[in-house]
């Protein structure tokens, strides 16, 4: 169908000039609205203003000049209905074939740190949602664009057929009510969250892609990363690749997972993992001295392993992980002489990230089949209010830095989850184990020698007084739990034999 008059009302008025000047020149008739039609016009570009076809003045601030039965019902109409046409004809509308529009900047504007809840509700646009959806629903008939980078396509169907595909304008109504799906979850999450609504009856997330990726967490499986819309925490997704391959779906995964770890950190700590577990944390008076005790944690599982840093990498450093094979380093930066090292490997990857960032309060989102479970992340770290000691010997001040680290790191494995800890370092980690003590043992193996001394975290209590008997035959000397079991007197008697400390946190951090 012959392409004869279109509506053009756009916020974003990116490569609309040269658009609408085709437009017409192929002798479509252009109806627009206040801004777009006075840029149009200042072009030099004919077009008939709203006000001329509906017969009212545009109110209110903008907040109706389309609402309008001589805008919907040009839009509306399907013209193979002779009912349709013949209502148009009485009541003077005329059939509007394209539409071209895009709405009021509502993410931009809540993007805005100083924004206000009355500029956020003004940026909610009503008619452009309106008209988009009145022209996707008849998309049989009527063209619609809400996508600049569309203009070519279009343009190029209208200047060889005088119409846009059929195909085409499934595919362009498909893109609309993703559009507006869109941006009305993101006004939904707004007021959800301005009004404090913490259990919604339904939730309409939206996520904006990213990239699409080579393949899912195997070969045989399709991937796509999506992001948030806004960002407003530390994330991988926001994170810039300054060299190296494209990332890969286990990549990002395993990248995240460091990346929560390694903020756990103030002073300079190094993180690597392997499949979303950590195998070597380590900290130091410098981030030299950080990675060489992560590495040290475990020099077999760091191969193939992403590192998080969480201060930027030098020279030093940089030869260090240099020798090894890793998929990927991040770090908040690298310097020049690091930089030039670490690039003279092709695939390895590069990323830059403000790791110590501020973070909000989020919400974590893992999908079942069927279904979301959504939480708020566990963000607690120590809680000195719950500490308890009930054991006899109270922990020693270097036993104590070694329960904290195992306790930040010990919240960070799969459960049940078992890490031992000494001066600085991870020396066993046991992760994902179907019974604790099984966790413990893994742990304590591969701890060997360096399990003598070491302190012992665990995530959740201690069912029975078997982990505590193993910690104490390895040589672990003190152990950090929640407590909370009824068998609590049985693990505190076991340490008090041993002359083991034992810690209770008082919390528990599962992680499954
Ligand atoms: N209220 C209406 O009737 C209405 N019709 C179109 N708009 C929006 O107004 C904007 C364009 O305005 P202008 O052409 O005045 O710059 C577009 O983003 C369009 O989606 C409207 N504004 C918001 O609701």
């Amino acid at each position: 169908m012959t392409i004869k008059r279109a509506l053009v009302s756009v916020s974003n008025k990116e490569g609309i000039i040269p658009f609408v000047t085709e437009l017409v020149e192929q002798g479509i008739e252009v109806i627009s609205t206040g801004g777009t039609s006075s840029l149009l016009q200042q072009n030099g570009v004919k077009v008939t203003g709203i006000s001329e076809v509906t017969g009212f003045p545009e109110i209110m601030d903008g907040r109706v000049k389309t609402l309008h039965p001589n805008i919907h019902g040009g839009l509306l109409a399907v013209r193979s209905n002779s009912d349709h046409m013949k209502q148009l004809e009485e009541n003077s509308i005329l059939p509007i074939d394209l539409v071209v529009v895009n709405l009021y900047p509502f993410k931009e504007t809540i993007s805005k740190q100083d924004v206000t809840f009355d500029d956020a509700i003004e940026n909610i646009d009503i008619g452009g949602p309106t008209m988009l959806r009145s022209a996707a629903k008849n998309h049989q008939d009527v063209a619609v664009v809400v996508d600049p980078a569309d203009y070519a396509e279009v343009l190029e169907q209208i200047k060889s057929e005088k119409e846009v595909t059929l195909a085409t304008k499934q595919k362009l109504a498909a893109k609309v009510f993703r559009h507006t799906a869109s941006y009305d979850a993101l006004i939904a999450e707004y007021l959800t969250n301005a009004v404090g609504e913490e259990d919604p009856e339904t939730v309409t997330y939206t996520f904006e892609k990213k990239q699409s990726l080579r393949y899912g967490e195997n070969p045989h499986q399709k991937a796509t990363f999506y992001k948030k819309p806004l960002a407003s925490n530390v994330s991988i997704a926001e994170a810039v690749q300054v060299h190296g391959k494209e990332l890969s779906y286990n990549n990002i995964k395993d990248a995240d997972a460091a990346l929560q770890i390694v903020r756990e950190f103030k002073q300079p700590a190094a993180v690597a993992v392997k499949h979303m577990n950590p195998c070597g944390v380590g900290t130091g008076e410098t981030i030299f001295e950080a990675f060489t005790r992560a590495y040290e944690a475990d020099p077999t599982s760091i191969f193939g392993g992403i590192i998080a840093l969480n201060h930027e990498v030098d020279k030093e450093t940089a030869h260090k992980l240099h020798e090894i094979f890793l998929e990927i380093v991040i770090a908040p930066s690298f310097d020049e002489e690091a930089l030039a090292i670490l690039t003279s490997k092709k695939n390895l990857r590069l990323l830059t990230l403000d790791v110590l960032g501020a973070d909000k309060q989020d919400q974590q989102i893992t999908s079942i089949h069927g279904g979301l479970l959504v939480q708020d992340e566990d963000t607690l770290s120590f809680d000195d209010a719950k500490i308890t000691i009930p054991t006899k010997r109270e922990p020693t001040e270097q036993e104590w830095e070694d329960l904290k680290l195992a306790w930040k790191v010990v919240k960070h494995v799969k459960s049940n989850a078992i890490v031992l800890t000494k001066n600085q370092m991870t020396v066993g980690v046991g992760a994902g184990q179907m019974n604790r003590v099984g966790a413990a043992k893994i742990a304590i193996e591969q701890a060997g020698a360096l399990a003598e001394g070491s302190a012992m975290g665990s995530d959740a209590f201690f069912p029975m007084n078997d982990t505590v008997e193993a910690a104490a035959k390895a040589g672990v000397t003190a152990i950090i739990q929640p407590g909370g079991s009824i068998k609590d007197e049985d693990s505190i008697q076991k340490a008090d034999e041993y002359g083991i400390t034992m810690v209770f946190t008082g919390v528990r951090h599962f992680k499954h």
